[in-house]
């Protein structure tokens, strides 16, 4: 069995990671904080938890997480930075669930982040902890920074396409749309149910900070001779609570084949990616609080462009899901542990 402690616990992702450890075999919450409901009893601000947890929230020390075998922190960006050399130098394994060290390049991190990178000594340690692309990596790796909820649903969209050098790298279109939890439980006014629902808009259009984070990833599968790499992401908010609907447009070089099988053929062995059959609309309620990546490929009038749809829920396969998944590849559990319950519904 081992210990976790978790870093920032009465966020979304925080009680996310809280209800799927719950039932995890081979770990156990030692540690969970909070500054602002500190001795406070999980299970009083959290009454899903009643009965599965003996245990309050306590005041984050680095003395204390680095007891355990793994943190997570589940924290806003800047709040991992500020503590990662201390639990490092201690040999302490971290899964990040913030940006902390998703980029690799500390002045484009600054850009997007609008602040100074506060611990840019170790963004080299750091592996993207996306399993489809990295598993060998983050076996090994001390620091794991998760992939945020709109890389993960559009990367694993782009992937096969871009390995296979199929679709002109410098033409990517992703329209994508997430629920209100997608802000976190500190949200604006925007996510309120007054203001978000009955209504579906887009938002950050000129820009949004995933954006350097999705190209960084595509760039890194793309073949030498691919050519420059561009992508035009717009975010949506849709009024519904979890889930994330990315349509993914690529304009093809030329005949692709048959991109049903190429798709079925690189998730094959994806214990968390699914591929519809031909024909198939994604929908997020098929992924409601599971670690599923659900995706279907088409080609519209069998012309030139290629449209993929990928569902996640971004509290699970976006966030705490997929950090729980990368905690099982790196202590070497079977990397379905704890994350096997079927989507929710209705
Ligand atoms: N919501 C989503 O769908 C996704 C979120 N993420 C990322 O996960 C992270 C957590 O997001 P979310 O769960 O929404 O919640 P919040 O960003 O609202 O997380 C807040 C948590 O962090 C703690 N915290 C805040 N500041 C500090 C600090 N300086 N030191 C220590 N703890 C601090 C808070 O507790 P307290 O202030 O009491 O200490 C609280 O428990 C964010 O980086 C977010 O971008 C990633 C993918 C998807
Ligand atoms: C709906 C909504 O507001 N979504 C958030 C998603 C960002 C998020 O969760 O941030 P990280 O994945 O980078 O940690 C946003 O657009 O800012």
């Amino acid at each position: 069995m081992i210990k976790v402690g978790i870093v920032g616990g009465t966020g979304y992702t925080g009680v996310e990671l809280l209800r799927l450890l719950a039932n995890h075999p081979q770990a156990e919450v030692k540690i969970i904080t909070s500054r602002a409901e500190e001795n406070v009893p999980v299970a009083h601000l959290f009454p899903n938890l009643r009965g599965h947890y003996d245990l309050a929230f306590s005041a984050p020390d680095a003395d204390t997480l680095g007891e355990c075998d793994v943190v997570f922190f589940a924290t806003p960006h800047g709040v991992a930075q500020a503590m990662m050399p201390e639990l490092m130098s201690r040999g302490t394994r971290v899964v990040d669930l913030s940006a902390d060290f998703r980029i690799k390049d500390a002045a484009l991190w600054s850009k997007w982040y609008g602040k100074e990178h506060g611990c840019p000594q170790l963004i080299g340690e750091a592996v993207y902890g996306l399993p489809e692309l990295n598993r060998h990596l983050i076996a090994d790796a001390q620091l794991v920074a998760c992939p945020g909820c709109y890389p993960t649903a559009t990367q694993l969209g782009f992937i096969p396409l871009l390995e296979n050098n199929l679709v002109d790298p410098s033409r990517l279109i992703a329209n994508a749309a997430s629920g209100t939890s997608g802000a976190g439980r500190q949200a604006s006014i925007d996510a309120l149910l007054s203001e978000s629902s009955d209504s579906f808009k887009a938002y950050a259009s000129a820009g949004h900070r995933h954006l350097p984070e999705i190209e960084q990833g595509l760039r890194s599968v793309l073949n030498k001779d691919a050519g420059p790499l561009s992508l035009t992401f717009v975010p949506h908010l849709l009024p519904i609570v979890r889930g994330i609907h990315a349509t993914l447009y690529a304009t093809l070089r030329g005949n692709a084949g048959d991109l049903q099988a190429l798709y079925e053929e690189r998730y094959a062995n994806e214990p968390f990616v699914d591929v519809l059959p031909a024909g198939s609309h994604p929908q997020t309620r098929s992924v409601k609080s599971s670690n599923m990546c659900r995706i279907a490929v088409c080609q519209p009038q069998q012309r030139d462009t290629v449209v993929v749809m990928s569902v996640i829920d971004n509290l699970t396969k976006g966030a705490s899901g997929q950090a729980i998944q990368n905690m099982n590849i790196m202590f070497g559990f079977d990397e379905t542990l704890g994350l096997n319950s079927p989507a929710l519904l209705p």
